[in-house]
């Protein structure tokens, strides 16, 4: 037997292996069960070039929990280490490696680091205060044993407890990691790290007894029954995720099923899905998939998991991902994102910013390759597409430039989804503003604007559903990058003025009666700098047309879903600009210049204001009330006129 210290250190480093990263204590199963895969793969790396002869079978590995005896066992069927090798790779490298990764990142926050990547074998000094490794190499060698009680001293010695090929390291779990002897915690972490690893890994109860055990003829009276581990049938992971195959070998199904695999067996079927293989200049394989998302506030952020070759190491894959396409689920797996440094390099780190770029462009071709090749499925969808592409087109310019393409709004009056491009030439120049801009007209609120969509629809214009509450800081987006677009909400103006042409409107009113006209309206109004004026409009159009400027709405509209902060507050603050137009045309008016009485001419004239406040739906509360009260009583004096007379 040998024994001896693992390195000359000035620092014992188990102490800090154990209080290190103490929430992520769990990783030491993805750092053993990794190794183990290693192992196993580089097993088949000789088979496959002809210096391992023997029998390869169908190496797997075993996960081993034996609560009793307080050990966890990871045990494999790879190469094996010889003596030497383990002197060489547990005494040498892996503890030199270990001291390098806390040298690195003691002191740092935790959260700062991701994937942990780089602790390796004396990560189990976390959760253990003895290891024992049993190995038998794949070379013509007696198989050893190793311990180690968490000071720097091993012992290595010949051990006829193991006789396959292969390496078992035993973990005696320390008395404050315990919770990792919970049978359903431990195969909760296998499930999170190990889901998806390329070799079979079976989990064993060591305590559990076979149910047929009882039915176990031919025992004696009283004898103890050996504890006979009990193996699960099936292996806790899945060795061929979707992600790892061939495009070509898997079906509609298969894409399926696996994002059930990912989040479940009730989630919702995605809408549809990218396969991600890329090999030059740096590998990344994935499958992201578009859910359907309805509203911006259902969208969740945090489904993407990151591997690293079938590892699961993160799914908070903020900064890896840009921010717009996090609002994919799905997988992508890159032995190119750097694992084990901190959040704020990665966004700078050159790798993940070409992945970043092939992402995005990948996201933004299958959206056109869609649009191009089945519009109709692409509009069926665009509910939950749009949001998302509205996003991406703020969020990054490369994306925006495709997207413009695809990007579609839908028609009130046909239905019918139009592109921007497809917009400006159906509205030719009837929507064409003085400026030569194309005046995209929408609505956020189909029935509420009715009067107003009514009102531009019978003008021959295009109205479009723009309803989210992306859609103001978008459309900020779309006039800053297209400088031939303005849009205006429905209601922001009278018809006549929605597409500002610098024409004029005859009124029969004259100047006269204009002036008098709006002095009366403005002593009437809560707000005496409102903006009244009266318009030559045709009679049938409302007497009185409130309207809210688009400007001032969009950015109240923007500072409410910012929620404040700075300039933003300022305007969330701001009281509702309401600008009225008087109709001259509209035969009331007439009626109120002459009207003698005084207080009728008073109740028509708020009634009028009341009704087109109505209308942009701002008339509430006792207001409403009191125009109630106002409307009957003017029918009432209409109903009592003839009795007089
Ligand atoms: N189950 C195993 N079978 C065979 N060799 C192993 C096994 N586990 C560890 N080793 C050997 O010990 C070495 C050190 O392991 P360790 O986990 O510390 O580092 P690593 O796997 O090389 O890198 P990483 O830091 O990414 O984990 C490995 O490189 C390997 O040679």
């Amino acid at each position: 037997m040998a024994t001896g210290n693992i390195r000359v250190s000035s620092e014992n480093i188990f102490p800090i292996i154990k209080k290190f990263l103490y929430s992520d204590h769990e990783i030491f199963i993805r750092e053993l069960v990794s190794n183990a895969v290693d192992a196993t793969r580089k097993l088949k790396t000789l088979a496959s070039v002809g210096e391992f002869s023997g029998e390869l079978g169908e190496p797997r590995i075993e996960v081993v929990l034996d609560a009793k005896n307080k050990t966890i066992s990871i045990i494999d069927q790879g190469i094996g280490m010889t003596g030497e090798e383990v002197d060489k790779y547990l005494n040498q490298v892996a503890f030199s490696s270990a001291e390098e990764f806390l040298a690195k990142y003691k002191g740092q926050a935790e959260a700062s680091i991701i994937g942990h990547f780089g602790l390796g074998f004396y990560s189990s000094f976390m959760v253990a205060h003895k290891v024992e490794v049993f190995t038998k190499s794949w070379k013509d060698a007696p198989a050893v044993r190793w311990e180690c009680d968490g000071s720097p001293e091993y012992q290595l010695e010949e051990t006829s407890e193991r006789t396959e090929r292969g390496t078992e390291i035993r973990l005696h779990v320390d008395k404050d990691s315990e919770e990792f002897l919970d049978e359903y915690r431990l195969k909760g972490i296998l499930e999170k790290f190990c889901k998806f690893l390329p070799v079979p890994i079976f989990f064993r109860d060591a305590n559990a007894k076979k149910e047929d055990k009882a039915e176990v003829k031919d025992k004696a009276e009283g004898e103890v029954e050996e504890a006979e581990v009990v193996e699960e049938a099936k292996p806790i992971n899945n060795t061929h995720p979707a992600w790892v195959r061939k495009p070509s070998e898997l079906s509609k199904d298969d894409y399926e099923n696996f994002y059930k695999e990912l989040y479940g067996p009730f989630s919702e079927t995605p809408l549809f899905w990218i396969h991600l293989n890329v090999d030059y200049p740096f590998n990344l394989t994935g499958v992201l998939y578009f859910p359907k998302i309805k509203k911006s506030y259902e969208i969740q952020k945090d489904k993407i998991q990151l591997y690293s070759n079938q590892v699961f190491v993160t799914d908070e894959v903020k900064d890896i991902v840009p921010e717009f396409l996090m609002l994919l689920h799905g997988v992508i797996d890159s032995p190119d994102i750097p694992l084990n440094v901190s959040r704020s390099y990665l966004q700078g780190d050159p790798n993940v910013k070409k992945i970043n770029a092939h992402i995005t462009k990948k996201v933004a071709d299958k959206l056109d390759e869609i649009f191009r090749n089945d519009r109709a499925d692409f509009e069926s969808k665009w509910e939950s597409l749009g949001l998302f592409v509205k996003y991406g087109m703020m969020t990054d310019d490369k994306f925006f430039d495709k997207a413009k393409n695809f990007l579609i709004m839908q028609d009130t009056n046909s239905g019918n989804f139009l592109t921007i491009e497809e917009y400006k030439k159906a509205v030719e120049s009837l929507q064409v503003n003085k400026d030569k801009k194309t005046v995209v007209l929408y609505t956020s609120d189909e029935v509420q604007q009715d009067a107003f969509v009514k009102a531009a629809q019978g003008k021959g214009y295009y109205v479009v559903k723009l309803n989210d509450l992306i859609d103001p800081s978008w459309m900020g987006q779309m006039e800053a990058k297209l400088s031939d677009v303005q849009f205006v909400r429905v209601d922001s103006d009278i018809a006549d003025n929605l597409i500002d042409k610098d024409e004029k409107n005859e009124s029969v009113l004259t100047q006269e009666q204009s002036t008098s006209l709006i002095d009366w309206f403005k002593s009437k109004l809560t707000n005496p700098s409102a903006v009244v004026e009266v318009k030559g409009l045709s009679p049938d159009t409302a007497p009185v047309v409130a309207t809210r400027p688009e400007w001032s709405r969009r950015m109240k509209d923007m500072a409410a879903i910012s929620g404040g902060g700075g300039m933003m507050s300022f305007y969330a603050n701001m009281p509702d600009e309401v600008n009225f137009t008087l109709n001259g045309n509209h035969p009331i008016h007439q009626q109120i210049l002459q009207e003698g009485n005084e207080a009728k001419k008073e109740k028509l004239t708020q009634n009028l204001i009341d009704l087109a406040l109505l209308s942009q739906g701002m008339l509430k509360g006792s207001d409403l009330t009191a125009f109630i009260h106002r409307s009957v009583e003017l029918m009432d004096s209409k109903q009592a006129a003839p009795a007089e007379a």
